[in-house]
């Protein structure tokens, strides 16, 4: 087992001996705790999804209706518990990792450099957003271990420029996130008028390139409302024209491994895969893009079947707790991205809310794959089943 392998082991050695967690270990009652600490604007902004929120409701709900086959007595098993998996050629302590959030400013004032510390000390690699509050070279010097998240700018020399600038910052993977090519119908935001990015926030990799500031008249000003700026990463955001030829082109600028994040549909996956990508996340994007989509976890046995072993497959989308995990892992996932639960520990108490999330999730998972008498990465369609 690696040297991260015991997570329960702190987790445990503290509640023995009094050093009682100042978070709760359960979604729903961080999510209240964090909802007391932020602003409506940025609690709903994290909370909220597309719609009336059915995609999201119907990510928790696939989960429910799945249900783990212990083999308790399987031979070998007291060596099982193991959650180290191979991405890419790299060896990684567990299969979890953050996922992309944009906009962590409005969470917490230390946004991602507090992510990448709650991270590293369990050696979680955090992917960092393109709409991140901090330059992706500052996280850099923060994160033991980061992937760059792409949202495919419509000017090519920028969607250039900010792969080239990952790549040398040393970024280990870049996704790119292919369900936004502009944000969802989202009520939650609108009805509080919370719009984040007019007021410049999210936009410090923009900002700081040097690509998008030439095309401005003025240099950006850092929190600028409405200005120039403002105007012109609205209008940059997103390329409406990405297509899988076009994501392919990525191979010229970057030698990192590719994935594309936001795949729902194995016919989609299997063309990425010919078009030379390395890796699909499965993800509806939190149920924040499409009211009344398919949930996340019932198109995960679709992609992976159509993938096979052409690439890898990664997973979000209503990951809750490590049981959830083994789940996404018995379903075919490689590795699972966490999103809102983490937030809400950085809401919280910063860095140390982060760690206490991730930390908690791979206990639970370790506990959970030692108990199902395998190591993480060996969990298959048939430890999982369907609830009757
Ligand atoms: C507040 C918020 C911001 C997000 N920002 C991004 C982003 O910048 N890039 C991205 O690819 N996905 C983004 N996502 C989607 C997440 O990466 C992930 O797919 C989603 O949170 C998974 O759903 P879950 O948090 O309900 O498990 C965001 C999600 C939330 C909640
Ligand atoms: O809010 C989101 O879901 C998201 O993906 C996003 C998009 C642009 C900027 C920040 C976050």
């Amino acid at each position: 087992m690696s040297h991260f392998a015991q997570y329960q082991d702190g987790v445990y050695a503290d509640a023995t001996e009094g050093r009682l967690p100042s978070l709760p270990y359960h979604h729903e009652q961080l999510r209240d705790m964090a909802a007391g600490r932020l602003e409506p604007g940025p609690f709903g902004y994290v909370e909220g999804s597309a719609g009336r929120e059915r995609t999201a409701d119907a990510n928790a709900d696939a989960f429910a209706r799945y249900a783990l086959r212990p083999r308790s007595l399987r031979p070998g098993a007291e060596h099982s518990g193991d959650l180290g998996v191979t991405l890419f050629g790299r060896r990684y302590p567990s299969p979890l990792l953050t996922a992309p959030i944009g906009v962590l400013e409005q969470v917490h004032e230390e946004s991602e450099l507090a992510v990448a510390r709650g991270a590293n000390p369990v050696g979680v690699p955090v992917v960092l957003s393109t709409a991140s509050s901090t330059p992706m070279e500052e996280v850099a010097e923060a994160a033991d271990e980061w992937w760059y998240q792409l949202y495919w700018p419509s000017d090519d020399e920028l969607a250039e420029s900010f792969v080239r600038r990952a790549t040398a910052a040393g970024a280990s993977a870049i996704v790119v996130t292919c369900d936004t090519k502009r944000l969802g119908w989202r009520p939650r935001d609108l009805s509080l008028g919370h719009l984040p990015f007019l007021r410049s926030q999210g936009t410090a990799n923009y900002f700081s390139d040097p690509e998008f500031r030439s095309r401005l008249k003025a240099d950006p000003e850092p929190g600028g409302v409405f200005t120039e700026a403002v105007f012109h990463f609205l209008g940059a955001f997103a390329s409406k024209a990405l297509s899988t030829e076009n994501i392919a082109r990525i191979r010229q600028w970057t030698d990192l491994p590719v994935l594309v994040k936001g795949v729902v549909r194995g016919d989609e996956a299997a063309d990425l895969v010919d078009a030379g990508v390395d890796g699909i996340v499965v993800s509806n994007h939190g149920g924040r893009q499409i009211d009344n989509a398919v949930a996340a976890l019932d198109a995960l046995p679709e992609v992976v079947d159509a993938v096979g072993d052409r690439a890898t497959v990664l997973f979000d989308s209503g990951v809750r707790s490590g049981a959830d995990v083994a789940v996404a892992m018995a379903l075919g996932a490689q590795a699972v991205l966490l999103g809102r639960p983490w937030v809400y520990g950085l809401a919280v108490e910063g860095a140390a809310g982060v760690e206490h999330v991730l930390r908690a999730t791979l206990a639970e998972l370790q506990i959970t794959a030692e108990l199902m008498g395998k190591d993480a990465a060996e969990l298959d369609a048939s430890d999982v089943t369907r609830r009757p």
